[in-house]
């Protein structure tokens, strides 16, 4: 297992609030990562101390065993993309990707041009005129087409319609089984991405929640619901609190492995065990406790 990016005991704060807390996680060579976690979450300021658009106050960054303050040429190996890149330029859209295509060695100039034909983007157009969905898909064919060996996209579908991220997807898939890249989509959206990942990293209070085998996760990701009495007997919801009671009923959202006391006492005592979607689990990680109506 090779390493594309390390990133290790990284911390940052803005002002003094703590955006990155201590966050190590490996990013391996040639598989699809979702980088997930709620607005304000940190995503995109963790992507910007990857790529060494933001100085991190602790810790370090590798890109192919490379560290990035030490070694800037390791930079060229990736490509970020989001849509408010471009914004406010008065270049057509063709000058906009042979600007971009130049950073890339291996960028795919005919693919670019199906691409634009497939989404209907008129090249000859300037940038500004384009509709918000169409500037994404912009920057999601200059994603695609850098044929990158790290390619992030940030938010790839801000703005898109149901059939174009649909299309986004099921063609970055394709590029992907092409040509082999670690390819980081920071979302919100898991749902729609779900068959694409390998890997799901899940960011919460500026740390790391998740990071394990998109199956691995869906298989630890739980609904546990019964009696008050009978629940309160499990280890693993100890200090936790329900996500929904009824009478005397309650549900809990879990995540994690489950002890065999647990897994006996579950059958034993008439438990429900069900398993819960990765964006279930993404919502009920995120819930607030506090009712806004008394
Ligand atoms: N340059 C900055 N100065 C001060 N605060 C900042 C700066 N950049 C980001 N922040 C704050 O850091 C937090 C994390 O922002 P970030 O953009 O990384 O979140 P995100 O997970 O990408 O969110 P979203 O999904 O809404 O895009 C937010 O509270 C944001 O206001």
């Amino acid at each position: 297992m090779s390493i594309a990016i390390e990133v290790k005991n990284v911390s940052h704060s803005f002002k003094d609030k703590k955006i990155c807390d201590n966050m190590s996680i490996n990013f391996e060579e040639n598989k699809i990562y979702g980088l997930l976690g709620k607005n304000g979450a940190g995503k995109t300021t963790l992507i910007n101390i990857i790529t060494n658009q933001l100085l991190c106050n602790n810790g370090e960054v590798k890109i192919f065993g490379k560290n990035i303050k030490e070694d800037n040429k390791v930079l060229n190996d990736i490509c970020v993309v989001r849509e408010r890149e471009f914004y406010d330029i008065e270049y057509k859209v063709k000058d906009i990707f042979k600007a971009y295509s130049y950073f890339y060695k291996d960028y795919d100039y005919k693919l670019q041009d199906k691409l634009c034909k497939r989404f209907e983007i008129n090249q000859k157009l300037i940038y500004k005129k384009l509709s918000r969905g169409m500037k994404t898909i912009v920057s999601n064919i200059i994603g695609i087409c850098s044929n990158s060996p790290i390619t992030i996209f940030d938010e790839p579908t801000i703005g898109l319609d149901a059939v174009n991220r649909q299309e986004f997807y099921s063609i970055l898939l394709e590029s992907y089984t092409q040509k082999n890249r670690t390819i980081i989509i920071s979302t919100h959206q898991i749902n729609e991405v779900e068959e694409l990942l390998e890997k799901v990293i899940i960011i919460k209070n500026g740390k790391i929640e998740v990071d394990d085998y998109i199956d691995e996760v869906k298989e630890k990701s739980y609904h546990i619901t019964g009696k008050k009495d009978d629940l309160n007997k499990l280890s693993i919801l100890k200090d936790r609190k329900p996500i929904k009671s009824f009478g005397n009923n309650e549900v809990y959202s879990y995540y994690g492995e489950i002890s065999d006391e647990d897994l006996e006492l579950i059958e034993n005592l008439n438990i429900e065990l069900v398993n819960m979607s990765i964006q279930d689990l993404f919502i009920n990680m995120n819930k607030k406790e506090e009712a806004i109506y008394e």
